[in-house]
C-alpha cells in the first residue's frame, strides 16, 4: 500500500493540474465541490481568522462605526480603512460628534473621541498616555526594532534642544547646506523640462537635516545621505505588511520580508558611520572633563550621548534612535513642501504674491544670510505669506488625519466619568475637525491668507496663527505636552526650500494634468503621490 507521502509525490495520481501538489483525500474533496461551494468556504475562512486576532481596548459604549451590515467581518471593515479611512474618519465625524466612536485598523482599534477632551488630556504626561508609544506600534515596532523609543524618551528631548535656543543655528547650518547642495539636485533649465521634484526635494532635505543629526563632516557622507532617505521607505514597507497579517503569521512573515531585512542593514551602517564619531566625542569630553577648553558641537548625536544612560548609549540603540529622528523629520518635511509647490501650481495667482514679499524682505534686510546681525531664522520670520500659504496648505493635506493618538498606559476616567481602559488607543479626527464650518467657514475653498487675515485683525492676534503653532484648532504637528518638537526647525526648512524654488524657477503641472493631483491615503496616513512631476524652468527676469 502506497503512503500518503508516496501518494502527494506520485504524479500519476495528479489528475487535475489546478490540484497538482494537494494530498489525494483533499483532491478527491475539492474535485467534488463546486466553485460556489468554494467561495463560501473561503468566506467562512476569512472570518474565523479574523476572530483569532486579538481584541483591543474599547470605551464602554463606544459603537464601532462603518459596518455595512451588522455581522460584517471586522476584518473587512479593516480592510477598508486602509483605502477608505477619510470617508470612514468623515461619516464617523458627521455622525457621532460629541461622543467616542471606534474605528478599525488591521492592527488596532482607535477611540475616536470628541473635540471636548483634547484639553483635559493635553497635558497628561508620556508615562500615562503615550505619543510614542502611538507612533512605533504605528511603524511596526516590535518588527522594525524601533519599539525602544517608546521605553525611552530621549530621541524626542533630544529634538527639544532645536525647539529653543539652538535653533537659529541650526536653520543657519541647514541654510549652508542648502546653498552647497542645491546645484546636485535642481539643474538649469532654460527651457520647460519635466522634473522629479519630489525625489530632489527628499535628497536636499536629507542633506539639510544632517548637520543636526551628525555634525560636520559626517553629515556629507553620502552612505548616511542615502541610509537618512530608505531608512524611512523601509520602516514603512515593513509596518504596513505586517500589520495586515494576523498575530500568529507575523513571526513567520517577519522572518522572510526583504524589507525588515533592509531595516537590520540600515541599522548595521548606521553603528558603521557613527561608531568614529562616538570615539571622537569620548575623546573631547575627556579633554574637557581634564579643563582643556576645548568646543563640543552640538548635534542630536552628541546631545543624546551627554544624556543617556549606559543602556540607552548603546551604539545600536543610539543608531536606531538616530534613524528615526531621520523617519520624523525628512520624508514629513519633504511632502510638507511638495504639497506647497503643488497647491502653488493649482493656484499661480498666489505666486507673485509671494514672490512680492521675497522682494520685498530682500530689500529691506538683504539677502538672506548675507548681514552676520540678522540671522536667516529672523529673515525667515519675516516671510508671513509664505507662513500663511503654509498652514493652509497643511489644513487641506496634513500628513495624518487622526491625531494626535496616545496609548492609554494605565487605566483614566475622565471629568465626565468617560472611562478609558489600560491599553487603548485614543486620538481625535483633526482634519475633519479643521475642516468643520464651525471652525474654518467656507472650508472647500482654498484660501492662503486665511492666518494672515487673522493675524492681521487685531494686535492680540499678531503673534497666533503661524504655521508650526498648535492649538486645539491646528493640530497639524500634533498638540499638546507630545506636540512635535521638530515643528519650528521644520518650518523653517519648509520656507528655506520653498523661497528658493519660486525665486529661482517658473514651474507648472505637465499638460495633461488638469487638476492639482490628490494625495493618497493609506490607513490614517496621506501621502503626496510619488508619480507626480512638475515642469520647472529657470526664471528669465530674475
Ligand atoms: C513638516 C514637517 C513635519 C511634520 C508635518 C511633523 C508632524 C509631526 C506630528 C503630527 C507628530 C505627532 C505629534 C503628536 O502626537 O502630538 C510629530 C512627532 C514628532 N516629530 Fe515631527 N513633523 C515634522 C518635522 C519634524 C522634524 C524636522 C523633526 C526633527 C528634527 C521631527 C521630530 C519629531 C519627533 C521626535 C516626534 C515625536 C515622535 C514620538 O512621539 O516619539 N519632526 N511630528
Amino acid at each position: 500500500m502506497s503512503s500518503p507521502w508516496q501518494l502527494w509525490n506520485n504524479p500519476n495520481n495528479i489528475s487535475n493540474p489546478m490540484l497538482s501538489g494537494s494530498p489525494p483525500h483533499l483532491q478527491q474533496l475539492l474535485s467534488s465541490l463546486t466553485a460556489t461551494q468554494i467561495s463560501f468556504i473561503i468566506v467562512v475562512g476569512i472570518m474565523l481568522l479574523s476572530l483569532l486576532r486579538p481584541e483591543n481596548p474599547a470605551i464602554p459604549g463606544a459603537p464601532v462605526h462603518g459596518r455595512r451590515w451588522r455581522w460584517e467581518p471586522a476584518l473587512w471593515l479593516q480592510s477598508r480603512f486602509t483605502f477608505a479611512a477619510r470617508d470612514l474618519v468623515k461619516s464617523g465625524y458627521d455622525k457621532y460628534k460629541d461622543r467616542p466612536f471606534i474605528l478599525k485598523r488591521y492592527d488596532v482599534d482607535f477611540n475616536v473621541l470628541p473635540h471636548k477632551y483634547l484639553d483635559e488630556l493635553r497635558l497628561v504626561p508620556e508615562t500615562k498616555l503615550s505619543g510614542s508609544r502611538a507612533q512605533f506600534e504605528n511603524i511596526g515596532g516590535k518588527w522594525t526594532g524601533t519599539a525602544l523609543a517608546a521605553d525611552s524618551h530621549v530621541h524626542f528631548r533630544a529634538v527639544q534642544i532645536i525647539s529653543n535656543s539652538e535653533l537659529p543655528r541650526f536653520i543657519t547650518l541647514a541654510g549652508a547646506e542648502l546653498d552647497h547642495a542645491w546645484g546636485s539636485h535642481f539643474s538649469s533649465p532654460k527651457d520647460w523640462q519635466l522634473f522629479d521634484i519630489q525625489l530632489a526635494l527628499r535628497n536636499l532635505v536629507a542633506r539639510m537635516a544632517s548637520p543636526l543629526l551628525l555634525g560636520h563632516p559626517a553629515c556629507r557622507d553620502e552612505r548616511w545621505l542615502k541610509l537618512s532617505v530608505d531608512y524611512s521607505i523601509n520602516v514603512i514597507t515593513t509596518a504596513f505588511t505586517i500589520r495586515i497579517l494576523p498575530t500568529w503569521a507575523q513571526p513567520m512573515i517577519a522572518a522572510i520580508l526583504p524589507a525588515r531585512h533592509r531595516v537590520a542593514k540600515n541599522i548595521r551602517l548606521a553603528c558603521q558611520i557613527i561608531q568614529p564619531l562616538i570615539e571622537e566625542h569620548k575623546a573631547v569630553s575627556k579633554r574637557k572633563a581634564a579643563g582643556e577648553n576645548v568646543d563640543k558641537e552640538i548635534t542630536l548625536l552628541n546631545w543624546m550621548l551627554d544624556n543617556s544612560t549606559e543602556e540607552e548609549n548603546k551604539i545600536d540603540k543610539i543608531a536606531t534612535r538616530l534613524a528615526i529622528q531621520t523617519l520624523a523629520s525628512v520624508h514629513t518635511t519633504t511632502t510638507a513642501v511638495s504639497n506647497i509647490i503643488f497647491d502653488l501650481c493649482a493656484h499661480p495667482e498666489w505666486v507673485p504674491v509671494l514672490r512680492e514679499e521675497i522682494k520685498s524682505v530682500t530689500e529691506e534686510l538683504g539677502p538672506i544670510g548675507s548681514k552676520p546681525e540678522i540671522c536667516p531664522k529672523l529673515w525667515l520670520q519675516r516671510l508671513e505669506k509664505l507662513d500663511s500659504f503654509f498652514v493652509e496648505s497643511q489644513r487641506f493635506t496634513p500628513p495624518v488625519i487622526l491625531g494626535p493618538q496616545r496609548v492609554a498606559m494605565e487605566p483614566l476616567t475622565l471629568k465626565d466619568g468617560t472611562y478609558i481602559p489600560k491599553g487603548s488607543r485614543i486620538c481625535w479626527a483633526s482634519q475633519n475637525h479643521l475642516n468643520d464650518p464651525l471652525v474654518t467657514s467656507d472650508p472647500e475653498k482654498f484660501d492662503p491668507m486665511r492666518s494672515y487675515i487673522k493675524r492681521h485683525s487685531s494686535p492680540d492676534e499678531i503673534n497666533k496663527h503661524l504655521a508650526g503653532q498648535t492649538s486645539p484648532d491646528n493640530m497639524s504637528f500634533g498638540y499638546g505636552k507630545l506636540a512635535c518638537p521638530g515643528r519650528y526647525y521644520a518650518v523653517n526648512q519648509v520656507k528655506l526650500l520653498v523661497t528658493r524654488l519660486i525665486t529661482q524657477y517658473d514651474f507648472k503641472f505637465p499638460d495633461n494634468v488638469k487638476s492639482r493631483p490628490q494625495n493618497l491615503g493609506a490607513d490614517e496616513f496621506l501621502f503626496t503621490d510619488p508619480r507626480v512631476k512638475v515642469m520647472l524652468k529657470l526664471r528669465q527676469d530674475v
